[in-house]
């Protein structure tokens, strides 16, 4: 049979960070790319809202205002949607697939929150929906999950999936920054979302985790039940804290497969500084998998920017060119497993999850409050393993800093209610949970 040597059309929507990658790499990279794929990948029609915006990049296409027209192109094979957002994404991405569209996106917030509808309407018509760009960027996970690991059961997940975040933590431990500096130096780098909120509230590292879980156990994209916690309300002394103990704080998304259902959360979590993960910095992701065969993997990379994000792109519109002729019954299929193959796994709420903690207590500056707090934790069976507890002359409060043992969270939440009433208690109750990653599957 005779290979097809026409160019694969591509239209693209939304001309940004990740859009003006894309196109930079397609056009540097070019001449390898089609030595791989044996046709061009051209990019034929694009969405320009801002074309002022495209800082003399040359863009051989025809360029229309309307993303509305890219969709509705008949000359197009497949669109590429990097505008981001739910509405109009969205409908765009149905309208795409409804026209018999391939659909390439990096937009993971819609497909966490319309993932099953999306899938289902390509699986209807035979079509792909690739997104490795839009989980942990360059890293190559999903496919690393989908393919490379099919052979395994797959145990659990654990990743730094947020490089904007990271990259705050980063500068607050490296150069003792605070927040606001270090979030408006990810914004300038191309490293945050649109609306940054998503970064540092813990919603972009939950997007991906929610679909990555969905890859791993074979289960529908479920985001309304994952647990997520953001890094805003850290503080540098908390970073100062945990660097003492031996550990460093990390935005995780964690998700594992237990006895009675699948956890699937997003938080801050202390992690072992003589980690690997630990040593993950700045927009760099890393996520760990944990897998019968394998054992554990460490996939590590740029998260976030630009060229880093467009290498996942472009790599799907490689993978979409190779088997856009092929039988879509004998494809990857888009959650690895087959279709009809998913099954709904309960999804834990955290007070089932078993954690070790870190406390942080603005407590009264006074002799006996330890005394208090480690009664209260010890009347619900939560037990401590080190502390700090720092002297401030004439300072009316002084943070007291628990490590606990491993508990029930439902035990922690309760002792909390409890301390939250002590006199002694002067203000908020900082919870982060320590994973000693090592020791767990
Ligand atoms: N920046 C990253 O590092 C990164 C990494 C992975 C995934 N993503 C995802 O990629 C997508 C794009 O991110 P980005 O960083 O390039 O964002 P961006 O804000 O830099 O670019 C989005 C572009 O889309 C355009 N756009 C939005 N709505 C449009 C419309 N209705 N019509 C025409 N153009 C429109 C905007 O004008 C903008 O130029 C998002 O879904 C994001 O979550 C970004
Ligand atoms: N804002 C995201 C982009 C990559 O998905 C991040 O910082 O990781
Ligand atoms: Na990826």
């Amino acid at each position: 049979m005779a290979l097809d040597t026409a160019p694969v059309r591509v239209g693209i929507l939304g001309m940004g960070t990740v859009g003006q990658g894309t196109v930079r790499v397609l056009q540097r990279n070019a001449d390898e790319i089609r030595r791989r794929v044996g046709r061009e990948l051209r990019i034929c029609h694009a969405a320009v809202r801002k074309p002022e915006r495209l800082h003399g990049l040359e863009l051989d296409a025809r360029v229309s205002a309307d993303p509305w027209a890219v969709v509705r192109d008949p000359d197009i094979d497949v669109v590429v949607e990097v505008m981001g957002g739910i509405d109009p994404a969205r409908a765009l991405t149905l309208a795409a697939l409804e026209s018999g569209k391939h659909v390439v996106t990096a937009n993971k917030a819609l497909l966490a929150l319309h993932g099953n509808e999306i899938f289902a309407a390509a699986q209807a018509r035979g079509l792909m929906v690739a997104f490795e760009a839009a989980v942990a960027g360059a890293i190559p996970i999903v496919k690393t999950i989908r393919e490379g690991l099919a052979g395994n059961r797959i145990q659990s997940l654990m990743g730094i999936i947020n490089g904007t975040s990271n990259y705050i933590l980063t500068q607050m431990y490296r150069e003792s920054w605070d927040f606001e500096r270090a979030l408006a130096a990810a914004q300038e780098l191309g490293y945050a979302e649109a609306d940054p909120s998503l970064d540092v509230d813990g919603g972009d590292a939950a997007h991906k985790i929610t679909l990555m879980a969905s890859v791993a156990f074979g289960i529908p994209v479920d985001f309304a039940h994952c647990h997520v916690e953001g890094i805003r309300h850290l503080q540098r002394q908390d970073v100062a804290f945990a660097a003492e103990l031996g550990y460093r704080i990390k935005l995780l998304g964690i998700t594992r497969r237990c006895d009675d259902g699948v956890e699937l959360r997003v938080h801050p979590t202390l992690i072992p500084a003589s980690h690997l993960l630990a040593s993950v910095e700045g927009p760099f992701n890393a996520i760990l998998v944990h897998s019968d065969a394998a054992g554990q993997s460490i996939c590590y990379g740029r998260g976030a920017g630009g060229d880093p994000t467009a290498s996942a792109v472009v790599a799907d519109l490689v993978d979409v060119a190779r088997t856009m002729t092929a039988d879509p019954s004998n494809r990857v299929p888009h959650l690895a497993f087959q279709a009809d193959a998913l099954t709904a796994l309960p999804l834990l709420p955290m007070a089932a999850v078993e954690s070790a903690y870190y406390l942080r207590i603005e407590a009264a500056n006074r002799p006996g409050v330890l005394a208090q707090v480690a009664a209260v934790l010890a009347a619900h069976g939560v037990s401590i393993e080190a502390l700090i507890q720092r002297e401030r002359l004439g300072a009316e409060t002084v943070p007291i800093v628990l490590v606990l043992h491993r508990c029930r969270e439902a035990d922690l939440d309760a002792a909390l209610v409890q301390m939250a009433q002590l006199p002694v208690i002067g203000g908020e109750v900082l919870r982060l949970r320590i994973e000693n990653i090592d020791q767990q599957g």
